[in-house]
């Protein structure tokens, strides 16, 4: 649909972009990322034509940009700048109705059934239709945004050029203005070139990303090659760190803040932290904590300033335990979005406790063990699939910063380290006479400060392996007599 070969121009001899080479396929939704000043907006300009270049060709649907005329190339290519201020006072409709003017025939011209339709179709995909009479003037950043876009539909082009579209667009309309031209790419075949700031929108929506520096190509490539951590950390010379989106496959680049809290970097979790009640053993963090876990509630990765193991009735049936023990939460005063939650049949007196310290960093183990459903993991097919009370409990509490492969180092560990009390004390699988190897309701949570010590593994031979081995059999074997004598 386009391609650009060697383009090279700017202002008043002044070279901006240099040498700029890159295609445009039909239907493709294609972005443009670079810091502030590379170059970007003088790029989209020099496509629409509203500024000419000293060098390299544009062609676009394989004919020079030079030769077509404007009205021509208003039917073709449709632009949303970034900054654009109306002096005149128009209606809504009236706005979006100049969209049509390139579509207008002969000298007087006339408006067709189809002109209106073409506008009214664009405001409402647009949402401005409620508002067609109103003055453009009188309308919000956002809301002007939205009849821009309508007018540049109108046009009904098959090139969108969008200077930063989701500018002044809140959450919600940023997703929907991204999912249309995602949409209509796909659908009507629209190629959408757009300029974004925001790295994740552009990795999220876009099927090829334009990275541009000091006005050259740094690279063209998926938001996947373009977006990498050190990459991005060059070009734009910040400080950011690369994450998995939750749930689709989208890079997702997250900002560093160089503010750091000293009085964070004096936080040790400790025993004295542990809130003992008869229903119920919580620890209140007074920072919040990185943490893995397998809870009921605040399971996965996370940050967690809340840690509630509850005690419950081994005879009553909890048929929806999340829900049960969201409820739970609020009567006691817990934060669902802040806590792990965990349930237990055993008496809370019966836990088991230990604060460990090594040189640079110390772990605070807490251990609940109720073992009537204690199975065998090489035989848990001849178990019925039930939820029932009668769990292992573990938490870790680490005081030093853990690497996320140090925090699944640290789940293995203190899993081996279970398994290895349940093999000492010879704890049995009642169905199959082998010994258990844990319940199918075990929970685990690691949950580290982030401050001081970096530790980034946690096998059972390093010093926080060490720790976390000996302290969880320790703990697991103590609160399984524990609750073998009461
Ligand atoms: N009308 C102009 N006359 C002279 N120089 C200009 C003009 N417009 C832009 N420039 C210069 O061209 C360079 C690139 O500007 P451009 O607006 O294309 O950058 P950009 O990547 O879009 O930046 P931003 O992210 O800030 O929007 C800048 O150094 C800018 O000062």
């Amino acid at each position: 649909m386009l391609s650009i070969q060697h383009l090279t121009g700017g202002y008043a001899g002044e070279t901006i972009l240099k040498d700029i080479s890159f295609d445009v396929h039909t239907g493709e939704l294609f972005g443009i990322l670079g810091p502030n000043g590379s170059g970007k907006t003088t790029l989209l300009k020099m496509l629409s034509g509203v500024i000419p270049f000293s060098d390299g060709t544009v062609m676009i649907k394989n004919k020079s940009l030079k030769s077509y005329t404007a009205k021509e190339l208003a039917k073709t290519i449709a632009v949303l700048p970034q900054h654009s201020s109306q002096a005149f006072s128009y209606t809504v409709k009236e706005t979006v109705s100049l969209g049509r003017y390139a579509h207008q025939q002969g000298w007087f011209q006339s408006w067709s059934t189809h002109d209106e339709t073409v506008v009214q179709q664009a405001m409402e995909q647009t949402g401005v239709a409620e508002f067609e009479n109103q003055d453009i003037q009188q309308l919000s950043g956002g809301e002007r945004q939205r009849v821009l876009l309508a007018q540049a539909l109108a046009q009904e082009p098959e090139i969108l050029l969008l200077d930063e579209p989701t500018n002044h667009l809140d959450l919600s309309y940023q997703k929907e203005l991204l999912d249309s031209l995602k949409g209509w790419s796909k659908e009507r075949d629209l190629t959408v070139i757009s300029i974004f700031h925001d790295l994740n929108l552009a990795g999220l929506y876009c099927d090829r990303l334009l990275l541009l520096e000091d006005g050259r190509i740094n690279l063209n490539a998926s938001p996947n090659k373009v977006l990498r951590e050190e990459r991005i950390k060059e070009v734009y010379r910040t400080n950011i760190q690369k994450q998995p989106h939750p749930s689709v496959p989208a890079p997702q680049l997250v900002l560093l803040p160089e503010i750091e809290s000293t009085q964070d970097k004096l936080v040790f979790i400790n025993d004295s932290m542990l809130e003992v009640e008869e229903d119920y053993l919580a620890l209140r963090s007074p920072i919040p904590l990185r943490t893995m876990s397998s809870g009921v509630v605040g399971s996965g990765i996370g940050w967690h300033q809340v840690f509630v193991n509850r005690h419950i009735n081994k005879q009553v049936q909890y048929h929806h335990p999340q829900n049960d023990m969201f409820s739970f939460m609020k009567e006691n005063g817990f934060e669902p979005d802040e806590t792990v939650g965990m349930m237990t049949s055993v008496l809370i007196e019966n836990a088991s406790i230990q604060f460990i310290k090594e040189r640079d960093f110390s772990v605070l183990i807490v251990v609940t063990a109720g073992i009537e459903n204690a199975t065998d993991v090489s035989r848990g097919s001849e178990h019925p699939f039930q939820l029932s009370a009668g769990t292992i409990n573990i938490w870790v509490f680490v005081n030093a910063h853990l690497t996320e492969g140090a925090f699944i180092q640290s789940m293995m560990t203190v899993t081996e380290a279970k398994t290895k009390a349940m093999y000492d004390l010879e704890v049995k699988d009642k169905k199959t006479g082998t010994i258990a190897t844990g319940t199918p309701t075990d929970s685990i949570s690691i949950a580290a400060t982030q401050n001081g010590q970096k530790l980034d593994c946690a096998g059972t031979t390093t010093p926080l392996g060490n720790l976390v081995g000996k302290g969880v059999y320790e703990c697991t074997v103590q609160a399984i007599k524990n609750n073998r004598t009461s």
